[in-house]
């Protein structure tokens, strides 16, 4: 079934990067959409929070880290056919905190030129060619 006219559930992803330029991805759970992709850690906005508060808490709750800095890195909107995304990714770099898989996910840094190995979602495409850019 077409998602078309369906409201896109707005997300804030974490593009966060170590001193050594590795980034911190997580797989996805066997009972969440997009089952075991890799994706950069996040998750939905609630009602009245905003972009920069939702990844402050999602990546408390799933990665055990406290954002201190972070920048708009790009925002871009995705049919999955039975959900429509909209991604607003920002890079953190600065925190506290040691990353890791809070809710037992598998999670791991890794160099920039070695994300293409892992199997992210479609929407991720761009992102990945623009980190590669760098
Ligand atoms: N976090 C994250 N979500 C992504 C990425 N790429 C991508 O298409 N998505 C999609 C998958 C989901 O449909 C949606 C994120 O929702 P989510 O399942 O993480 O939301 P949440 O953390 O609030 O978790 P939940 O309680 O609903 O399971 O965005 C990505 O790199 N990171
Ligand atoms: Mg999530």
């Amino acid at each position: 079934m077409s998602s078309e006219g369906k409201k896109s559930i707005l997300v804030a992803v974490g593009v966060v990067q170590n001193a050594a330029g590795e980034i911190f991805v997580c797989r996805r759970g066997e009972s969440q959409h997009q089952a075991f992709k890799w994706e950069f850690p996040g998750g939905k906005v609630e009602s009245g929070e905003t972009v920069a508060q939702a990844l402050a808490r999602e990546l408390e709750e799933e990665i055990g880290i406290q954002v201190s800095v972070c920048e708009p890195l790009m925002r871009l909107e995705h049919d999955y056919g039975d959900k429509r995304v909209t991604l607003d990714i920002r890079r953190v770099t600065a925190f506290t905190g040691e990353p890791h898989g809070r809710e037992g996910q598998p999670s791991r840094w890794v160099p920039v030129p070695e994300l293409h190995h892992y199997d992210f979602p479609a929407a991720n495409r761009p992102i990945l060619d623009k980190l590669l850019e760098r």
